[in-house]
């Protein structure tokens, strides 16, 4: 008789896990940390989009050499006891989150990775996958899509999956900038803002930028700011005169997204505006760029030209509505993966 092979024995049921998903940043606010973070940062062909040859040169030859002292004492001047602030928020988040998803009554693993820097998603994965992790659903803490963040880390995703035997069933959210949780969070945090300390005479909402080139190639980033601006202004009930929408954070001498923040900051301080409220929507946890170059270099710069007061609206962070509105969107796209009854031997959070 030929002989048969054994039969196999069943398939073990899986696990579900959420990774939430986050830009990274340094390990410590020193040059060689700060180099360390922008090499990898800045050798992703999906942030800066100029053939390597071109360049190689210049991020080695120039920018390595001078940014990361200067990047290194902002980043001082904004460093907790317990490390950067943009991983504070995100591990608090993540935390937040998988607390109110076990509360609902969901079994799975809630963990975060970097895109760049520690812990890396390769390595969470890897861990995760070890774990008996067979679903996963990858969020991001980026509102509004952009192929230079968005689409960078499914890229890594991807790069882990091209090294797998057993590629997990997958799942992203692609962007979350009209959500009425997301929203409702940040209208909250607003009138919070607003109960406590009165209110100015303009709200500006600044979002990190992108390069102009970009959005004409096809990128939805930009009106998916406006659509959030747009969306948060009517919830707030503003007209269009007591809101600015402006973009920051702009990186080399091309022309990146419009109006930029800082200068609209000094020309409505010389125009005459007293009182500003300052929001940065797009980030769902505090980072260099809304502490140090809005709190800080934005502030003085409003001053500076004849502003007095310039309130700075923190960005969602701890809020209770903003991790309702991550546990609600996670159990959208957790739908029909049974997660309430699924096996999950250690119902880890980290
Ligand atoms: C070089 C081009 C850059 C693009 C394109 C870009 C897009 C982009 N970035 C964020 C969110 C964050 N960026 C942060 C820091 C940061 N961004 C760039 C450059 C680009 N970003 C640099 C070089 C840096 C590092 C700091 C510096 O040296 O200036 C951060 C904060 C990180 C932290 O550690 O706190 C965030 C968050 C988005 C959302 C975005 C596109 C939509
Ligand atoms: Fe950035
Ligand atoms: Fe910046």
């Amino acid at each position: 008789m030929p002989s048969r092979p054994a039969p196999a024995a069943l398939d073990a049921p899986g696990k579900t896990a959420v990774l939430y998903c986050n830009l990274g940043t340094p390990d410590a606010p020193t040059a060689p940390a700060v180099r360390r973070y922008l090499a990898e940062f800045l050798s992703d062909p999906r942030v800066v989009e100029i053939p390597r040859l071109a360049w190689w040169p210049i991020l080695h030859g120039i920018i390595l050499r001078v940014r990361p002292a200067r990047s290194a004492a902002k980043y001082a001047s904004i460093w907790t006891p317990e490390g950067s602030a943009l991983k504070v928020w995100t591990e608090q988040q993540t935390g937040g989150l998988g607390s109110l998803l076990a509360e609902r009554g969901h079994r799975l693993e809630v963990h975060y990775a970097m895109r760049y820097g520690q812990p890396a998603i390769a390595a969470q994965l890897d861990a995760l996958a070890a774990g008996g992790v067979t679903r996963l659903l990858v969020l991001q803490a980026y509102p509004q899509y952009s192929g230079t963040t968005t689409a960078s880390v499914l890229d890594a995703v991807a790069a882990w999956s091209q090294r797998q035997r057993r590629v997990p069933e997958m799942r992203f959210v692609a962007d979350y900038h009209d959500d009425a949780g997301y929203i409702g969070a940040l209208a909250d945090s607003v009138q919070r803002h607003w109960a406590q300390h009165g209110r100015g005479e303009l709200l500006l909402m600044s979002f990190h930028g992108i390069p102009a080139r970009n959005i004409a190639l096809g990128d939805p980033y930009q009106v998916q700011c406006q659509a959030t601006a747009r969306l948060l202004a009517q919830r707030l009930g503003l007209t269009d005169q007591q809101y600015r929408l402006t973009f920051q954070s702009r990186f080399g001498r091309a022309k990146w997204l419009e109006p930029y923040t800082e200068p609209t900051l000094r020309a409505l301080a010389q125009q005459g505006t007293r009182r500003i409220d300052v929001m940065c929507p797009g980030f769902p946890g505090d980072c260099l760029e809304t502490l140090e170059e809005i709190n800080m270099e934005g502030r003085a710069a409003f001053l500076e030209s004849g502003g007095e007061a310039f309130h700075y609206i923190p960005c969602l962070n701890d809020s209770p509505a903003w991790a309702r509105a991550l546990a609600d969107l996670a159990e959208r796209h957790l739908s029909g993966w049974n997660t309430r009854t699924m096996p999950a031997d250690q119902p880890a959070v980290s």
